[in-house]
Protein backbone atom coordinates (compact mmCIF):
# COMPACT_ATOMS: atom_id res chain seq x y z
CA UNK A 1 0.00 0.00 0.00
CA UNK A 2 1.34 4.05 -0.49
CA UNK A 3 2.64 5.40 2.10
CA UNK A 4 0.95 8.90 2.15
CA UNK A 5 3.63 11.23 3.84
CA UNK A 6 2.21 14.16 3.08
CA UNK A 7 -1.74 15.55 3.55
CA UNK A 8 -3.20 19.05 3.27
CA UNK A 9 -6.55 19.66 4.57
CA UNK A 10 -8.47 21.87 3.28
CA UNK A 11 -5.31 24.55 3.11
CA UNK A 12 -6.24 27.63 1.65
CA UNK A 13 -4.17 31.28 2.16
CA UNK A 14 -5.17 34.66 1.21
CA UNK A 15 -3.24 37.58 1.30
CA UNK A 16 -4.87 40.33 2.98
CA UNK A 17 -8.23 39.85 2.27
CA UNK A 18 -7.35 38.62 -1.75
CA UNK A 19 -7.49 34.53 -1.71
CA UNK A 20 -4.68 32.84 -3.83
CA UNK A 21 -5.32 29.40 -3.03
CA UNK A 22 -8.92 28.25 -2.23
CA UNK A 23 -9.33 25.14 0.13
CA UNK A 24 -7.11 22.41 -0.85
CA UNK A 25 -7.17 18.32 -0.02
CA UNK A 26 -4.54 16.63 -1.12
CA UNK A 27 -2.11 13.43 -0.46
CA UNK A 28 1.11 12.70 -1.63
CA UNK A 29 2.89 9.30 -1.37
CA UNK A 30 6.25 8.11 -0.78
CA UNK A 31 8.48 7.61 -3.77
CA UNK A 32 5.98 9.59 -6.28
CA UNK A 33 6.92 12.45 -8.89
CA UNK A 34 3.83 14.74 -8.15
CA UNK A 35 3.80 17.57 -11.04
CA UNK A 36 2.03 20.78 -10.15
CA UNK A 37 0.37 22.12 -13.32
CA UNK A 38 -0.79 25.64 -13.76
CA UNK A 39 -0.71 29.03 -15.63
CA UNK A 40 1.22 32.03 -14.37
CA UNK A 41 -0.27 33.56 -10.85
CA UNK A 42 -2.32 30.06 -10.52
CA UNK A 43 -0.97 29.21 -6.79
CA UNK A 44 1.93 26.87 -7.63
CA UNK A 45 4.76 28.90 -5.99
CA UNK A 46 2.34 29.70 -2.81
CA UNK A 47 1.08 25.95 -2.32
CA UNK A 48 5.08 25.04 -2.53
CA UNK A 49 6.19 27.51 0.03
CA UNK A 50 3.04 26.63 2.22
CA UNK A 51 4.72 22.49 2.17
CA UNK A 52 7.92 24.02 2.66
CA UNK A 53 6.66 26.25 5.47
CA UNK A 54 7.95 29.21 4.18
CA UNK A 55 4.93 30.95 4.57
CA UNK A 56 1.71 30.02 6.77
CA UNK A 57 -1.91 29.35 5.67
CA UNK A 58 -4.75 30.81 6.44
CA UNK A 59 -7.24 27.99 7.02
CA UNK A 60 -7.16 24.37 7.03
CA UNK A 61 -4.32 22.07 8.43
CA UNK A 62 -1.40 19.97 7.18
CA UNK A 63 0.44 16.63 7.87
CA UNK A 64 3.88 15.80 7.26
CA UNK A 65 5.21 12.29 7.80
CA UNK A 66 2.02 11.61 9.64
CA UNK A 67 2.52 14.02 12.06
CA UNK A 68 0.62 17.63 12.60
CA UNK A 69 2.84 19.89 11.74
CA UNK A 70 1.19 22.41 14.82
CA UNK A 71 2.60 19.71 17.07
CA UNK A 72 6.58 20.09 14.88
CA UNK A 73 6.88 22.23 12.32
CA UNK A 74 10.68 21.29 12.10
CA UNK A 75 8.64 18.76 9.85
CA UNK A 76 9.39 21.06 7.28
CA UNK A 77 12.89 20.55 7.74
CA UNK A 78 12.75 16.76 5.88
CA UNK A 79 11.91 19.00 2.88
CA UNK A 80 14.39 20.25 0.81
CA UNK A 81 13.55 23.12 -1.32
CA UNK A 82 14.20 25.28 -4.27
CA UNK A 83 11.84 27.14 -4.57
CA UNK A 84 12.99 30.67 -4.80
CA UNK A 85 16.37 31.49 -6.14
CA UNK A 86 18.53 29.38 -4.56
CA UNK A 87 20.36 32.41 -3.23
CA UNK A 88 23.65 31.60 -4.40
CA UNK A 89 27.18 33.02 -3.48
CA UNK A 90 28.35 33.48 -6.86
CA UNK A 91 31.87 34.65 -5.99
CA UNK A 92 32.44 31.46 -4.33
CA UNK A 93 33.07 27.88 -5.66
CA UNK A 94 29.93 25.17 -5.81
CA UNK A 95 31.97 23.41 -3.28
CA UNK A 96 32.23 26.58 -1.02
CA UNK A 97 28.35 27.20 -1.26
CA UNK A 98 27.59 23.90 -0.33
CA UNK A 99 30.13 24.19 2.78
CA UNK A 100 28.55 27.56 3.98
CA UNK A 101 25.38 25.39 4.02
CA UNK A 102 26.57 22.43 5.87
CA UNK A 103 27.90 25.13 8.36
CA UNK A 104 24.68 26.33 9.27
CA UNK A 105 23.41 23.21 9.36
CA UNK A 106 26.39 22.28 12.01
CA UNK A 107 27.00 19.65 9.64
CA UNK A 108 30.38 17.76 11.11
CA UNK A 109 32.65 15.54 7.95
CA UNK A 110 30.33 17.09 5.61
CA UNK A 111 33.36 17.09 2.78
CA UNK A 112 32.54 13.37 1.58
CA UNK A 113 28.85 14.24 1.72
CA UNK A 114 29.25 17.46 -0.47
CA UNK A 115 31.96 15.97 -2.78
CA UNK A 116 28.89 12.60 -3.56
CA UNK A 117 26.32 15.56 -3.86
CA UNK A 118 28.09 17.80 -6.03
CA UNK A 119 29.07 14.66 -7.99
CA UNK A 120 25.25 12.99 -8.28
CA UNK A 121 24.31 16.78 -9.68
CA UNK A 122 27.04 16.38 -12.23
CA UNK A 123 29.12 19.09 -10.68
CA UNK A 124 32.04 17.35 -9.63
CA UNK A 125 34.61 18.53 -12.42
CA UNK A 126 33.42 22.14 -11.64
CA UNK A 127 32.83 22.20 -8.01
CA UNK A 128 35.87 24.50 -7.28
CA UNK A 129 35.17 27.23 -10.03
CA UNK A 130 33.05 30.57 -8.80
CA UNK A 131 29.56 30.02 -9.46
CA UNK A 132 29.45 33.31 -11.69
CA UNK A 133 31.00 30.70 -14.11
CA UNK A 134 28.35 28.38 -14.27
CA UNK A 135 25.82 28.06 -16.69
CA UNK A 136 21.98 28.33 -15.52
CA UNK A 137 21.68 24.76 -15.67
CA UNK A 138 24.87 24.39 -13.58
CA UNK A 139 23.30 26.96 -10.72
CA UNK A 140 19.83 25.20 -11.10
CA UNK A 141 21.75 21.57 -10.27
CA UNK A 142 23.91 22.95 -7.45
CA UNK A 143 20.00 24.18 -6.08
CA UNK A 144 19.40 21.13 -6.26
CA UNK A 145 22.38 19.62 -4.31
CA UNK A 146 21.94 22.85 -1.91
CA UNK A 147 18.59 21.07 -1.34
CA UNK A 148 19.52 17.75 -0.60
CA UNK A 149 21.68 18.46 1.66
CA UNK A 150 20.01 17.74 4.52
CA UNK A 151 18.81 14.38 3.19
CA UNK A 152 15.13 15.21 2.61
CA UNK A 153 12.39 12.50 2.41
CA UNK A 154 10.65 15.12 -0.25
CA UNK A 155 12.48 17.16 -2.80
CA UNK A 156 10.06 20.51 -3.63
CA UNK A 157 10.81 22.74 -6.80
CA UNK A 158 9.95 25.39 -8.17
CA UNK A 159 10.69 25.88 -12.19
CA UNK A 160 13.32 24.03 -11.91
CA UNK A 161 13.71 23.77 -16.05
CA UNK A 162 12.84 27.66 -16.39
CA UNK A 163 15.27 29.15 -18.99
CA UNK A 164 17.24 26.17 -19.54
CA UNK A 165 17.92 25.22 -23.16
CA UNK A 166 17.11 21.52 -24.48
CA UNK A 167 20.44 19.62 -23.26
CA UNK A 168 19.48 21.62 -19.83
CA UNK A 169 16.06 20.65 -19.53
CA UNK A 170 17.25 16.48 -20.67
CA UNK A 171 20.24 16.75 -17.92
CA UNK A 172 17.57 18.27 -14.71
CA UNK A 173 14.92 15.41 -16.15
CA UNK A 174 17.67 12.76 -15.69
CA UNK A 175 18.84 13.91 -12.54
CA UNK A 176 15.71 13.88 -11.00
CA UNK A 177 14.36 11.06 -12.27
CA UNK A 178 18.13 9.32 -10.92
CA UNK A 179 16.81 11.10 -7.32
CA UNK A 180 13.74 9.11 -7.35
CA UNK A 181 15.07 5.90 -8.34
CA UNK A 182 16.65 6.09 -4.73
CA UNK A 183 13.51 6.49 -3.34
CA UNK A 184 12.95 10.30 -3.12
CA UNK A 185 9.40 11.87 -3.34
CA UNK A 186 9.54 14.90 -5.30
CA UNK A 187 7.04 17.64 -6.05
CA UNK A 188 7.64 19.94 -8.92
CA UNK A 189 6.00 22.78 -10.41
CA UNK A 190 6.60 23.47 -14.43
CA UNK A 191 4.11 25.28 -16.53
CA UNK A 192 6.17 23.22 -19.09
CA UNK A 193 3.24 20.46 -19.82
CA UNK A 194 4.98 18.39 -22.04
CA UNK A 195 8.28 18.02 -19.82
CA UNK A 196 6.76 17.74 -16.62
CA UNK A 197 4.86 14.61 -18.46
CA UNK A 198 7.78 12.83 -19.11
CA UNK A 199 9.04 12.68 -15.10
CA UNK A 200 5.53 12.80 -12.98
CA UNK A 201 3.70 9.83 -12.14
CA UNK A 202 0.98 12.38 -11.21
CA UNK A 203 -0.42 15.70 -11.53
CA UNK A 204 -2.54 17.93 -10.13
CA UNK A 205 -4.03 20.86 -12.16
CA UNK A 206 -4.20 24.38 -10.39
CA UNK A 207 -6.08 26.92 -11.98
CA UNK A 208 -7.45 30.80 -10.26
CA UNK A 209 -5.72 28.87 -6.63
CA UNK A 210 -8.15 25.92 -6.99
CA UNK A 211 -7.16 22.25 -7.57
CA UNK A 212 -9.08 21.50 -10.37
CA UNK A 213 -8.13 18.02 -11.07
CA UNK A 214 -6.09 15.39 -9.98
CA UNK A 215 -4.50 12.84 -12.31
CA UNK A 216 -2.18 9.87 -12.41
CA UNK A 217 0.28 9.09 -15.33
CA UNK A 218 -1.51 6.51 -16.65
CA UNK A 219 -4.71 8.12 -16.34
CA UNK A 220 -3.61 11.29 -18.35
CA UNK A 221 -1.73 9.05 -20.99
CA UNK A 222 -5.11 7.18 -21.69
CA UNK A 223 -7.06 10.45 -21.91
CA UNK A 224 -4.57 12.05 -24.60
CA UNK A 225 -3.94 8.57 -26.57
CA UNK A 226 -4.80 7.97 -30.06
CA UNK A 227 -8.45 6.28 -30.11
CA UNK A 228 -10.72 5.67 -32.72
CA UNK A 229 -14.57 7.11 -31.99
CA UNK A 230 -17.24 4.95 -33.48
CA UNK A 231 -20.71 7.11 -33.39
CA UNK A 232 -23.58 3.87 -33.63
CA UNK A 233 -26.83 2.88 -32.55
CA UNK A 234 -26.20 -0.47 -31.06
CA UNK A 235 -23.09 -0.66 -28.93
CA UNK A 236 -24.36 -3.76 -27.74
CA UNK A 237 -24.04 -5.65 -31.17
CA UNK A 238 -20.91 -3.90 -32.48
CA UNK A 239 -18.76 -4.97 -29.45
CA UNK A 240 -18.74 -8.70 -29.89
CA UNK A 241 -17.62 -8.55 -33.40
CA UNK A 242 -15.05 -6.23 -32.58
CA UNK A 243 -13.72 -8.80 -30.33
CA UNK A 244 -14.34 -11.54 -32.39
CA UNK A 245 -13.54 -10.23 -35.79
CA UNK A 246 -10.77 -8.13 -35.09
CA UNK A 247 -9.44 -9.72 -32.18
CA UNK A 248 -10.07 -5.87 -29.99
CA UNK A 249 -10.18 -6.12 -26.41
CA UNK A 250 -9.03 -2.59 -25.28
CA UNK A 251 -12.37 -0.22 -25.62
CA UNK A 252 -14.66 1.85 -23.07
CA UNK A 253 -18.34 2.83 -24.47
CA UNK A 254 -18.33 6.35 -23.23
CA UNK A 255 -22.39 6.80 -23.45
CA UNK A 256 -25.23 4.43 -25.77
CA UNK A 257 -23.97 6.02 -28.74
CA UNK A 258 -19.73 6.40 -28.70
CA UNK A 259 -17.53 4.12 -28.02
CA UNK A 260 -13.97 4.70 -27.98
CA UNK A 261 -11.26 2.23 -29.38
CA UNK A 262 -7.89 2.37 -28.02
CA UNK A 263 -5.57 -0.33 -30.41
CA UNK A 264 -2.64 1.25 -32.16
CA UNK A 265 -3.02 -1.34 -34.86
CA UNK A 266 -6.47 -1.26 -35.62
CA UNK A 267 -7.72 0.36 -38.67
CA UNK A 268 -10.63 2.71 -39.46
CA UNK A 269 -11.66 0.94 -43.15
CA UNK A 270 -11.56 -2.62 -41.28
CA UNK A 271 -13.75 -1.92 -38.25
CA UNK A 272 -16.13 -0.19 -40.40
CA UNK A 273 -16.14 -3.51 -42.48
CA UNK A 274 -16.51 -5.69 -40.01
CA UNK A 275 -19.49 -3.68 -38.30
CA UNK A 276 -21.45 -2.93 -41.47
CA UNK A 277 -21.06 -6.98 -42.34
CA UNK A 278 -22.23 -7.84 -39.11
CA UNK A 279 -25.40 -5.87 -40.15
CA UNK A 280 -24.13 -3.13 -37.12
CA UNK A 281 -24.94 0.50 -38.31
CA UNK A 282 -22.18 3.20 -38.16
CA UNK A 283 -23.25 7.00 -38.01
CA UNK A 284 -19.61 7.80 -37.87
CA UNK A 285 -16.07 6.59 -37.68
CA UNK A 286 -12.85 8.88 -36.93
CA UNK A 287 -9.56 8.86 -35.31
CA UNK A 288 -9.08 10.90 -32.47
CA UNK A 289 -6.38 12.27 -30.15
CA UNK A 290 -6.31 14.80 -27.05
CA UNK A 291 -2.64 16.48 -27.16
CA UNK A 292 -1.28 17.49 -23.49
CA UNK A 293 -1.46 20.59 -24.20
CA UNK A 294 -5.29 20.84 -25.22
CA UNK A 295 -5.96 18.58 -22.30
CA UNK A 296 -4.51 20.97 -19.59
CA UNK A 297 -6.19 23.84 -21.87
CA UNK A 298 -9.87 22.25 -21.63
CA UNK A 299 -9.24 21.90 -17.78
CA UNK A 300 -7.92 25.60 -17.48
CA UNK A 301 -9.29 27.65 -20.43
CA UNK A 302 -11.85 29.99 -20.93
CA UNK A 303 -15.02 27.37 -20.99
CA UNK A 304 -13.59 26.85 -17.44
CA UNK A 305 -13.31 23.64 -15.17
CA UNK A 306 -14.22 20.18 -16.96
CA UNK A 307 -14.79 17.31 -14.24
CA UNK A 308 -12.97 14.26 -16.11
N1 LIG B 1 3.48 37.90 -1.02
C1 LIG B 1 2.39 38.06 -1.77
N2 LIG B 1 1.53 39.07 -1.50
C2 LIG B 1 0.40 39.23 -2.23
N3 LIG B 1 0.05 38.44 -3.26
C3 LIG B 1 0.86 37.42 -3.58
C4 LIG B 1 2.08 37.18 -2.85
N4 LIG B 1 2.67 36.09 -3.39
C5 LIG B 1 1.89 35.68 -4.42
N5 LIG B 1 0.80 36.48 -4.53
C6 LIG B 1 -0.28 36.34 -5.51
O1 LIG B 1 -0.79 35.04 -5.42
C7 LIG B 1 -1.17 34.55 -6.70
C8 LIG B 1 -0.50 33.21 -6.93
O2 LIG B 1 0.89 33.44 -7.08
P1 LIG B 1 1.94 32.27 -7.25
O3 LIG B 1 3.29 32.90 -7.31
O4 LIG B 1 1.69 31.24 -6.22
O5 LIG B 1 1.51 31.69 -8.67
P2 LIG B 1 2.31 30.70 -9.63
O6 LIG B 1 1.32 29.71 -10.14
O7 LIG B 1 3.50 30.17 -8.94
O8 LIG B 1 2.69 31.68 -10.80
P3 LIG B 1 4.08 31.76 -11.65
O9 LIG B 1 4.05 30.59 -12.58
O10 LIG B 1 3.90 33.06 -12.36
O11 LIG B 1 5.20 31.76 -10.69
C9 LIG B 1 -0.78 35.61 -7.69
O12 LIG B 1 -1.90 36.34 -8.04
C10 LIG B 1 0.21 36.47 -6.94
O13 LIG B 1 0.15 37.80 -7.38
Amino acid sequence: MQECIIELNQISKAYRSRTVLHPIDLQLYRGEIFGLIGRNGAGKSTLLKLLGGLIYPTGGSMRLFERSTCEQRSLHERMGLLVENPGLYTQLSGFDNMELLADAYGMKARKPRIEELLDRVGLADSSRRKVKEYSLGMKQRLGIALALLGSPDVLVLDEPINGLDPQGIVDIRHLLLELNKTGLTIVIASHILEELSKMATRFGILHEGRMVEIVSRDELLQQCEQRIEIRLTEPEAAIPILEAELGIRRYKLLDSQLLQVYDEHAELYQIHAALVKGGVTVHGIARQQVSLEQYFLERTGSGGVRNA
